[in-house]
């Protein structure tokens, strides 16, 4: 009989509650590697609130969160180590450049990131003629680049955690980005995202999560 796999996360009875109003309930998920997990839902419905959750930035209201089988609460630098974050509000600084955005997300994970992979990383994202620019000088879709180019670098993290990823961008950096999760899913990867815009993903497994279904 084959062995059973461990999931890199898992949620068991997950419920979230934001303000004055509980979003969902009872709400299950796994995913291993090798697995692209969509997560939507209407507006509201709480996708973000959920993403946060399952990356320790926004605590639950009740339910598990597991990280490769362990209580997620007892194996916190492992799974804070094996997770990246994007969230929808880019996390770029805007006195830095590109270059120097790249390095800060890097070494705030704790991970050694050199110039050379980095500028091939932002040169391959299409930044190329916007080294030298502050952030605050880019367009809103040059900005979401700069965040995605960690994901070109080769993170050591194993799952991914992307909300609304695609938005901002072009149809080559959309390409582009697809590229990126289809690859790093087919090296054993994990990938969590939520989009509004239909992106065609290559990927080994692939599972949808509809939040509208654990509503309350
Ligand atoms: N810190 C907070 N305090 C109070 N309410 C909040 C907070 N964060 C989110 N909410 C509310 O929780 C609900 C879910 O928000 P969330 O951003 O998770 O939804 P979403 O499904 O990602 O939405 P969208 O598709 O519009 O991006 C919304 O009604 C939002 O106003």
């Amino acid at each position: 009989m084959a062995e059973a796999t461990v999931p890199l996360i898992s949620a068991h009875a997950l419920a979230c509650t934001r303000g004055s109003a509980r979003l969902f309930a009872g709400l299950e998920l796994a995913v291993g590697e090798g697995e692209l997990l969509q997560v939507g839902g209407t507006n509201g419905s709480g996708k973000t609130s959920l993403l946060r959750i399952l990356c320790g930035l926004s605590e639950a209201e009740s339910g598990e969160l597991r990280w490769r089988g362990e209580p997620a609460n007892r194996a916190k630098d492992a799974w804070r180590a094996g997770l990246l974050y994007l969230g929808h509000r880019n996390a770029v600084k805007d006195d830095f450049t590109p270059l120097e955005n790249l390095r800060a997300s890097a070494a705030i994970a704790g991970e050694a990131l050199g110039e050379d992979t980095a500028l091939s990383a932002l040169v391959d994202i299409g930044l190329g003629a916007r080294l030298d620019v502050p952030a605050r000088n880019l367009s809103q879709g040059q900005r979401r680049r700069v965040a995605l180019a960690r994901l070109l670098c080769g993170t050591r993290a194993r799952l991914w955690v992307l909300d609304e990823p695609f938005t901002a961008l072009d149809v080559r950096a959309v390409a582009q980005l697809a590229g990126a999760m289809a690859d790093h899913l087919r090296g054993g990867g994990a990938i969590i995202y939520t989009t509004h815009q239909p992106v065609d993903i290559d990927a080994p497994r692939r599972a949808l999560l509809n939040l509208d279904d654990y509503a309350c």
